[in-house]
Order: structure tokens, then C-alpha cells, then sequence
């Protein structure tokens, strides 16, 4: 048994590394943007911006698909998203299904984005009799105990976990037993997994707590700035944070 995350190489099959197939679905989404406004080409510089990436890397990235782009023209926007897509596997469809349909699960089973990606939600489950049968963006809600057959009956492949943390585990084992190999867990614990079956958490206080620790970099650095900075400037920001813009007024940093 692993613990947590299941553990992989750092490159997967064809010999793409990790750190390239989590910054495909970025790619995948600037694209899908420029597709939709019928852009045709896209150079690496504007791609790279769009998808918030440096664009050395993303030319690295695009070599290991083959992509290499035409001098002068960039890279074909069609072309790319269907190798992108056909990467990440989304050109098949993918039954999902999503565990605990509280506020968090009837949100994401409310979310658009997940059909219009090859996400298909095969069903809705929670163990509250309450729930059962209640329509759900359109899908009736089914008890926890249909969970096996559901999983068989649709080929479900991937699961998602939106229970409270004491529920997840057992509701991850059953999940696998059924054939599940993929989990998406919202719940804050740590899952146990058989080795084969991945996993990948989704915690939004943990996202949170980076950019803490980044607008604490930032502050400290403003601070630093102002100390080592020319006398008028340092004395403004000591005036309450506000230094004489281009026409003497305009506050270059607002106060806190
Ligand atoms: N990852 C994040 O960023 C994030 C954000 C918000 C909430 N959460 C977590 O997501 C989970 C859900 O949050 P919520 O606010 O929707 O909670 P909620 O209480 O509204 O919903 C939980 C649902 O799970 C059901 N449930 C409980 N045990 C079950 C079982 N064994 N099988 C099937 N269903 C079961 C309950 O009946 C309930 O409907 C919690 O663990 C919470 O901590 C995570």
C-alpha cells in the first residue's frame, strides 16, 4: 500500500515530464480562448503570456508533443489543442462521479467546465436518504449504497471526493474496489491509495496560505525598499505609504 499520492516517475509515458503535463492544461486553456475568437496562429511570446509562462519553457514543453511551430508564423491554435487534448486524454470521453453532494459537491456538479472538457458526470452520491432522489444541476442524487453498481455500470474511472474528512477514506476505498483508479479529494485528509490508483488534493487554504506567505515577501521587500530608497521618497512613504507620482500626487504605493 502507498500512502497518499501514488508514487511515478518524474516523466510519464513517450517521456513527458511531470512539471510539462500540469502546465498542459494552462496551455490548453489560453488556447481554447483563441480558438474561440477563430485566431489562427499564436506565437510562443503570446502564448507563453496568456498562459502566465516563461516562454523558453513553453517551447521545451511543446517539443516533447512534437510542436514545433513555423518560423515567423507561430504555432497552429486548431492544431494545438487537439495535441494537447489528445495528451491529456480528453479527446475520449471520462465518466465521473462526484461523493458527498453538500455545498461543495452540488457546486462542482453546477460547474459548466467539466463537459465542455470530456467530463461527463456519470452521478451524484451521498448517504443522506434526505438527498436522495433531489435534482442537482439536473441529476438526481443517488445513495452511497449504489455506489459499486454505479461505478461499474457507467465504467467510471475517476471519483470525486467532496465528503467531510472522516467520511473520505472509506468512501475512497470503496471507490477503488469498484474500479476507480483516479481521485480527486477535496477533503482535508490524506488518502491512502493502492499503488496504481492517483490521487491529487485539492486544498484552496493551502493556496491561500502561499499567497500569504507572498504578500508577506511583498511587504517585507516594500519595507526594505523604503529604508534603502532617497531621502524624499523614503520620507513620503514614512508620510503614510504615498510618494510624489509623475505630477507630484498620485500615491505609488497605497496605504495599507
Ligand atoms: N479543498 C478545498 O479547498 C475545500 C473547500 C471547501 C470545502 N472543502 C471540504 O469539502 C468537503 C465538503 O464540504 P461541504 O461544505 O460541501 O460539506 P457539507 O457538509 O455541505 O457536505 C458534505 C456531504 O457529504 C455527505 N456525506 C457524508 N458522509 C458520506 C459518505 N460516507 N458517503 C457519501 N456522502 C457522504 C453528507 O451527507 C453531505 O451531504 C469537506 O471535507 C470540506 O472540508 C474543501
Amino acid at each position: 500500500m502507498a500512502t497518499g499520492r501514488t508514487h511515478r516517475p518524474a516523466t510519464r509515458s513517450r517521456g513527458i515530464p511531470e512539471a510539462t503535463v500540469a502546465r498542459l492544461p494552462l496551455y490548453l486553456r489560453a488556447l481554447t480562448a483563441l480558438s474561440e475568437r477563430s485566431v489562427p496562429t499564436v506565437s510562443s511570446e503570446e502564448l507563453a503570456a496568456a498562459a502566465g509562462v516563461n516562454s523558453a519553457k513553453l517551447r521545451k514543453d511543446f517539443s516533447y508533443l512534437g510542436s514545433y511551430g513555423t518560423r515567423g508564423v507561430g504555432y497552429d491554435v486548431e492544431y494545438l489543442v487537439y495535441q494537447i487534448s489528445r495528451e491529456l486524454g480528453l479527446t475520449q470521453d471520462w465518466p465521473v462521479v462526484i461523493v458527498g453532494m453538500g455545498n461543495l459537491g452540488a457546486a462542482l456538479a453546477g460547474y459548466g467546465g467539466f463537459a465542455s472538457r470530456g467530463f461527463r458526470i456519470a452521478a451524484l452520491i451521498d448517504a443522506d436518504v434526505q438527498l436522495t432522489g433531489r435534482l442537482i444541476a439536473g441529476l438526481p442524487v443517488r445513495h452511497a449504497d449504489e455506489l459499486e453498481g454505479i461505478v461499474e455500470d457507467n465504467q467510471v474511472s475517476i471519483g470525486v471526493i467532496t465528503t467531510p474528512a472522516g467520511a473520505a477514506q472509506e468512501v475512497c476505498d470503496r471507490l477503488v474496489a469498484a474500479g476507480v483508479t483516479s481521485i480527486l479529494n477535496f477533503a482535508p485528509t490524506v488518502l491512502t491509495v493502492p499503488d496504481g490508483v492517483d490521487v491529487r488534493k485539492v486544498d484552496l487554504s493551502i493556496e491561500l496560505q502561499i499567497l500569504a506567505f507572498h504578500e508577506q515577501r511583498k511587504a517585507g521587500e516594500e519595507l526594505e525598499s523604503s529604508l534603502t530608497a532617497p531621502p524624499v521618497a523614503a520620507k513620503a512613504v514614512r508620510d503614510g505609504g504615498r510618494r510624489p507620482g509623475p505630477d507630484g500626487d498620485v500615491p505609488a504605493v497605497m496605504p495599507a
